[in-house]
């Protein structure tokens, strides 16, 4: 029996990830939830799976969260330290990141630390501090499984060869839902239409992120750090139908992909049970009728997002915490009404220009960096 905990079950992978736990009873078990708001929400959750631990992070929630409203079996933690306490518990066995943003940092720093199987969806943690993060796991004989569907993917190719064959990988991306439009049929767009991506359900944030392709971005980053690739060995195409996930050439010349109907209950899944497969809830593939799978480049005129991917990439050091740091904030200002569309890329490209460059810092510095950067896009234009 796996034990798992989920950081992040109220949110778009971790009710995912639940549907996972909840179809294969036999070999999986929810030891451990965990929300930052939606407390009522966990109590439910608490309720059907009757989990050890469910941990509201957001301690403001004392006097309002119900103990009453939670299973009798769990109990019910507050603060942002029971995160990382639940996902290093010795009653863990794997830990799937699913908090949105840099937030997500800490518990996967603490699940890594403690040498957990850990399932990444929250790619900021990488974007943040690759480097850290990488050497971490190593040092503690962690399992990093990415659960992000094209690094999921990759992961996948890249079993049909060695590292060293490896020639470039390649991320596919669905375009989002203003793919064809030109930079000027950009320029009004609202949160609302930002919010309709075309085959994905996700939360707020990282659908915003896949408008401007700032989602892409930082899976180029994400994908430099998992993988061991240099920027140049990544590239991107467009892929509007979200059926191939991403792709690995290798030195031959043979490009080994990994195709599924888009639903991330694939990928968590197979973390959840790797090295193993097993049947799931995925609806498969229907080859018994015509269909069509088209390819494109990116329109990096229209989406500048993307060219700071491949830039911060090439660079690394304190680049991607500051990238990321300048989304979170210019996404919540673009949602609240004060950023227009296109300010998102060009107010991160211009606070990722004027920070300090540091070529290797610690995870402390990054932090600060992550502050400063926030409150540059606080007070942009
Ligand atoms: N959704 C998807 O299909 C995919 C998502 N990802 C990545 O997975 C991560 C999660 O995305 P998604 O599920 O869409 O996001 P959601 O917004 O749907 O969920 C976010 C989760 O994080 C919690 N949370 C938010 N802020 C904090 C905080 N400050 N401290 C602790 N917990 C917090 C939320 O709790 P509460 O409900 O209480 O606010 C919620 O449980 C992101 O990094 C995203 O890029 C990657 C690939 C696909
Ligand atoms: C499901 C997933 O992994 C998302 O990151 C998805 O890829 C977003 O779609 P875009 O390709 O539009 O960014
Ligand atoms: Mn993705």
């Amino acid at each position: 029996m796996k034990r798992i905990a989920v950081l992040g079950s109220t949110g778009s992978i971790g009710t995912s990830t639940l549907d996972v736990i909840a179809a294969h009873p036999q070999e999986m078990q929810l030891t451990a939830i965990t929300a930052h708001n939606s407390w009522e929400q966990l109590a439910q959750q608490s309720k059907q799976f009757h989990p050890r631990w469910s941990v509201l992070s957001n301690e403001g929630l004392k006097s309002t969260a119900s103990p009453d409203a939670f299973s009798d079996s769990t109990e019910l933690l507050f603060g942002e330290d029971q995160i990382e306490r639940v996902a290093s518990s010795e009653e863990v066995d794997i830990v799937i990141c699913g908090i949105v943003g840099a937030a997500g940092l800490k518990g996967a720093w603490a699940a890594i630390e403690a040498g957990k199987t850990v399932g990444i969806a929250n790619k900021e943690t990488l974007v943040v501090a690759g480097p850290l993060i990488m050497d971490l796991a190593a040092k503690n004989n962690a399992i990093l499984l990415p659960v992000d569907s094209e690094h999921n993917a990759i992961f996948q190719a890249l079993q049909a060869g060695h590292p060293q064959e490896v020639k470039r990988v390649i991320l596919t991306a669905s375009g989002g839902p203003f793919r064809g439009a030109t930079l000027s049929e950009l320029k009004d767009v609202t949160p609302e239409s930002a919010l309709a991506h075309p085959t994905w359900e996700m939360g707020p944030k990282i659908t915003i992120d896949s408008a401007t392709m700032m989602n892409k971005a930082l899976e180029i980053i994400e994908a430099k750090w998992l993988f061991n690739l240099s920027a140049d060995q990544i590239s991107v195409v467009v892929h509007p139908q979200s059926i191939v996930h991403s792709m690995v050439e290798f030195v031959d010349g043979s490009v080994v992909a990994q195709l599924s109907p888009p639903d991330m209950r694939l990928p968590i899944q197979y973390a959840l049970t790797y090295p193993d497969r097993i049947a799931g809830l995925n609806t498969p593939m229907d080859w018994s009728r015509s269909f069509e799978l088209t390819f494109e480049p990116p329109d990096l005129e229209a989406f500048p997002a993307l060219r700071l991917g491949f830039e911060v990439a090439e660079k690394g050091g304190t680049c991607g915490a500051v990238l990321n740091a300048a989304n979170e904030a210019a996404v919540e200002r673009f949602l609240a009404g004060e950023f227009r569309f296109c300010d998102i890329a060009t107010s991160c490209q211009q606070v990722l220009e004027s920070h300090q460059f540091d070529p290797d810092p610690d995870l402390e510095e990054l932090f600060l960096l992550d502050g400063w950067a926030r409150k540059e896009i606080k007070k942009w234009k």
